[in-house]
């Protein structure tokens, strides 16, 4: 059997092996696949193969998410704000905020991971909470937080 790539062998497609994920002329969404499983599988194997478990203890692994994080500032930084879609972005700039938000993407997966925090089911229970916290139809068009909510506008703040 002729092997492609490793995301072949998981049945992942991507834009390298598959062509274009999406069409570019509808609203932006993500592609369907890789799953948040699918990227703690490989960065799992990507992590064993070198021996890294030894380095990627929950601390470890937050530290170099913060990292991260940094550098998708720094791509931001003395910018001014930025609209959506980023125009004027260089393709070059697009594609450094792609890896570094990848890397950040990567070490969250692999820190909830080592956590043993189940985050695609966390992140739908926390976004449950969000919505009874921030009722659609009180908070509309306020960006207050939920605790400058008074009696007074109907929600007891915590
Ligand atoms: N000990 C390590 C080192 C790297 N990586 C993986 C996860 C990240 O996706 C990426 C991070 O690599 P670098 O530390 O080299 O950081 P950058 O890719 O951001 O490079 P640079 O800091 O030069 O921008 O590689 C990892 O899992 N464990």
């Amino acid at each position: 059997m002729i092997r492609c790539c490793v995301f072949c062998d998981l049945g992942i497609p991507t834009e390298n092996n598959h062509g274009p994920a999406r069409d570019s002329t509808t609203e932006f969404r993500f592609s369907s696949s890789p799953t948040m499983e699918d990227i703690r599988r490989l960065q799992a194997q990507f992590t064993a193969e070198r021996d890294w478990n030894q380095f990627h203890q929950p601390r470890n692994l937050l530290l170099a998410l913060v990292g991260e994080v940094g550098e998708v500032a720094e791509l931001f930084q003395w910018k001014g704000e930025v609209a959506e879609g980023l125009p004027g972005w260089t393709p070059s700039q697009r594609e450094a905020l792609s890896h570094e938000l990848s890397d950040v993407l990567i070490y969250l997966l692999e820190l909830a991971e080592k956590c043993h925090v189940d985050l695609p089911q966390a992140a739908l229970a926390k976004m449950e909470l969000n919505a009874k916290k921030y009722p659609a139809g009180r908070v509309q068009g306020s960006a207050k937080k939920y605790t400058e909510y008074s009696t007074e506008d109907g929600e007891q703040g915590h």
